[in-house]
């Protein structure tokens, strides 16, 4: 196994896949905002001991609101383009579940390159996102760590498709605290991307992760 990346020469654009690219500064101001906006009620509505009449008020409130974005939606596997400050260019899933921009019910999660390799990011996970009480769900835990994983290796150049992933947790992890998230590629063998992962609080360790990603079978890239 060699540690030396092997990206792939140029990322072919998704739309010569049939799948609609949008860049992420096309994204309105106003629907970030409305993301942001939504994960509050998301949280507001699981913890609410709001009265009935309150409750119908919001109901017929949030209904309306939906109907007024249902009309004009973009297609389900539409990417968004984002260009990294070295001008390099990756896609993601707009309505990703764990980082899709335009997605509410992904948390609030933006990774970064990191000085000394990989990637990280600093976040904060609501009281949507418990399992046991004040702690953060194991699954969105594993889902945040896959994330992590394919990221790191997407932005070498490398994404592919999670094939094997195992996760460790080594200490309770909080909600409604400062959290963070490194990620980096350990390691590449033909298509296989090895890369691992960890969030911590506080300076420790909560849960670690591996993972084995399959780069993608890009044309032109001959698959070694
Ligand atoms: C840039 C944007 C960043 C986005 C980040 C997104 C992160 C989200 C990650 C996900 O959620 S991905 C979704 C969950 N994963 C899947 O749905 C994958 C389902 N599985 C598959 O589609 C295929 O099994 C897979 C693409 C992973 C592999 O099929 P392939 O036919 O392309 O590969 P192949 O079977 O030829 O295997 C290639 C190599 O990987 C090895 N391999 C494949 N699966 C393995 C496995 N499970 N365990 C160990 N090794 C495995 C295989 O032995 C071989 O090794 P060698 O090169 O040594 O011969």
């Amino acid at each position: 196994m060699t540690v030396e990346t092997e990206p792939v020469a140029e990322l072919p654009d998704p739309r010569d896949f049939g799948l609609p690219v949008v860049g992420e500064e096309e994204i309105p101001a106003e629907l970030t905002s409305l993301v942001e906006e939504v994960r509050t009620l998301v949280d507001a509505v699981a913890h609410t001991r709001a009265g009935a009449e309150d409750l119908a008020a919001a109901r017929t409130a949030v209904a309306e609101a939906a109907s007024r974005l249902q009309g004009d939606r973009h297609d389900i596997g539409t990417m968004v383009r984002h260009t990294w400050p070295d001008g390099r260019v990756e896609y993601g899933t707009l309505a990703n579940i764990v980082a899709g921009p335009t997605n509410a019910a992904a948390p609030p999660l933006r990774l970064e390159r990191a000085s000394g390799g990989g990637l990280h990011g600093g976040f904060r996970l609501n009281g949507v996102y418990q399992g046991p009480p004040g702690l953060v769900h194991g699954g969105w835990l594993a889902a945040l760590l896959d994330q992590a994983l394919g990221a790191a290796a997407g932005a070498e150049g490398m994404p592919g498709l999670t094939a094997n992933l195992d996760v460790n947790y080594r200490r309770p992890t909080p909600v409604e605290a400062p959290l963070e998230i490194t990620a980096r590629v350990t390691g590449t063998e033909r298509r296989k991307v090895f890369v691992a992962a960890e969030i911590s609080h506080d300076g420790e360790v909560t849960a670690e992760g591996t993972a084995l990603m399959v780069r993608l079978d890009l044309p032109g890239d001959g698959g070694a």
